[in-house]
């Protein structure tokens, strides 16, 4: 009996050692199996982090933080994570490794009010639809042929503003000048003509670009219904919906008028732009997935407002560098003159002999890239440099942080053109340290066309004038200050004044 007693005990510790041990060891290869999520500053109930980024605009104040949290960190913001990429390598394993798994947006209340139901390519969902849209902006908009084609109308709305600029006796508004050139030339290429409407789109689209950056309430905290009623965001973007819709109704319009007028005629025989192209394909649904009227406006945003916005910005930011930068801006001069030489005027072609300008640009998108954050989503969860991101996590590419890493770049903080000259990067998404149109497939598709803008202006701009700050103001005390929006603007328009340096071509 007593032996039996003792074997049933010896039994029982046994197992239950057996039991322990094996715990121990499935829990250990649990933690070395599934990564924790990464690091992130500390949380206040209700709000989270939101406190971190009080008086600080939003990729200053992600920065900082990752100088603490490191490359990868979770920033919770009232009821969302945010997983923040602050690295070349983090950048790399999102938008290069793993990057069919971070190919989606954020689906935000702006993209489904503003953007017609996510129905842009900006806001689409990864997929077939997605797919489809940016195939048709590469064969009827953003494809090479089309920026060749659509070169002379670069060349006529630069000198265009040439001719207004020189026309003027007092200090100039040069972003507002910019922003209206760089409409003319988007509207000119995808609806075929400068649309009349344009003081209002230019309007609307500020005010769409800046609520596009600001934190709402309805997306960081979703279950709070009250809070969303309360907040009157809704009601701003239903109303910038509104007025964008009034514009859009109306090119449309133009466009089926003129397809009537075509009808019976080959194709090739009409000469198409994009929106004929969308609205041909949406009756013909020769489409996978098939197109809709709110589609198709949501094409028009995509084009109008992007193509209208980051030029202008870009141009911008560069003249206030150079600006700030005398002798660059001399050595830029130079060379544009020198370019010019036995001609009457540059044209497109003769921009690839620009090295030292295309310096400038590149320059200018390392400090400025118009989108500082790259806005991803996370579709299954994965690892990332060692670290569990959950499906669904939105996720953020601080670009520009990343852009002006003394790790990566020498005197990150100055403006040093001279700098591309010996580094062989470009932009075309294969560096993960310089990423002012981001990476992998949903790179920008307006990259090319963006940039022959950018190009073409801004040698017209120092070919033709020379500049000074109004009221004898010196270059240090130009206010460089940034706004708060999704892309990043200059705070105060730049006002400058132009002297002609050379004759003004009468005709393009
Ligand atoms: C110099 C000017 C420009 C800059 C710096 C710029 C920058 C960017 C960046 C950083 C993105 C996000 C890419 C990513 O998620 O990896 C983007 C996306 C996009 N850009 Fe641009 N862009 C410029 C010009 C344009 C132009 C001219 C157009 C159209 C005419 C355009 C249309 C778009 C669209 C439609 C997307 C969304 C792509 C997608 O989600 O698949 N952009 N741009």
């Amino acid at each position: 009996m007593e032996h039996l007693l003792l074997a049933s005990i010896a039994m029982v510790v046994a197992t239950m050692l057996f039991l322990i041990m094996f715990i121990k060891k499935e829990f250990s290869k649990s933690e070395s199996q599934y990564p924790r999520p990464p690091p992130g500053p500390w949380r206040l109930p209700i709000i989270g982090c939101m406190h971190h980024f009080a008086g600080q605009i939003h990729f200053r104040a992600f920065r900082h933080l990752s100088l603490t949290y490191g490359p990868l960190m979770l920033v919770r913001i009232g009821q969302v994570n945010f997983a923040v990429a602050s690295s070349r390598e983090a950048a790399q394993e999102i938008l290069k490794n793993q990057d069919p798994n971070f190919a989606a947006r954020p689906e935000l209340v702006v993209g489904q009010i503003v953007c017609y139901g996510c129905s842009d390519v900006a806001f689409s969902p990864y997929g077939p639809y997605w797919k489809q849209l940016r195939n048709i902006f590469h064969a009827e908009l953003l494809g090479t042929e089309h920026i060749q084609s659509s070169a002379s109308i670069r060349e006529e709305e630069t000198l265009n503003l040439i001719r207004d600029i020189s026309t003027a006796t007092q200090p100039i508004n040069l972003s507002e000048k910019l922003r209206r050139m760089s409409n003319a030339i988007i509207s000119r290429a995808a609806i075929g003509s400068r649309s009349k409407h344009q003081e209002t789109l230019i309007l609307v689209a500020r005010e769409f670009t800046d609520v596009l950056g600001r934190v709402y309430a309805v997306d960081m905290f979703p279950s709070l219904k009250l809070l969303h009623v309360l907040s009157c965001a809704k009601f701003k973007l239903h109303r910038i919906r509104r007025r964008f819709d009034k514009i859009f109704d109306d090119i449309i319009k133009e466009h089926e008028v003129k397809a009537k007028m075509n009808k019976g005629r080959q194709v090739a025989e009409v000469k198409e732009d994009i929106i004929d192209a969308l609205l041909r394909l949406k009756d013909e649904s020769e489409l996978q997935v098939p197109m809709t009227m709110d589609g198709i406006k949501a094409v028009i945003l995509d084009m109008l407002v992007g193509g209208t916005e980051n030029s202008s910005i870009v141009i911008e930011w560069a003249m206030s560098e150079l600006m700030k930068n005398p002798k660059i801006m001399e050595k830029a001069q130079t060379e544009v003159m020198e370019e010019l030489k036995g001609k009457n005027r540059i044209r497109e072609t003769d921009v690839v002999e620009l090295n030292y300008l295309k310096s400038i640009v590149k320059e200018t998108l390392r400090l400025h890239p118009p989108a500082t954050l790259i806005p991803r989503m996370c579709r299954k969860t994965c690892d990332v440099l060692g670290y569990e991101i959950e499906a669904g996590t939105r996720v953020l590419v601080n670009a520009w942080a990343i852009n002006r890493d003394p790790q990566y770049w020498e005197e990150a903080e100055s403006f040093r053109p001279e700098r591309f000259e010996s580094k062989p990067i470009d932009f075309k998404g294969g560096n993960f340290e310089y990423l002012p149109f981001g990476a992998g497939r949903r790179i920008c598709p307006g990259m090319e066309f963006g940039l022959a803008t950018v190009h073409l202006s801004l040698a017209q701009l120092l070919l033709y004038f020379d500049w000074k700050l109004p009221d004898g103001r010196k270059p240090r005390e130009l206010d460089m200050s940034e706004t708060y929006g999704l892309t990043v603007a200059r705070k105060t328009e730049l006002k400058l004044l132009a002297t002609p340096r050379i004759p003004i071509p009468s005709t393009v």
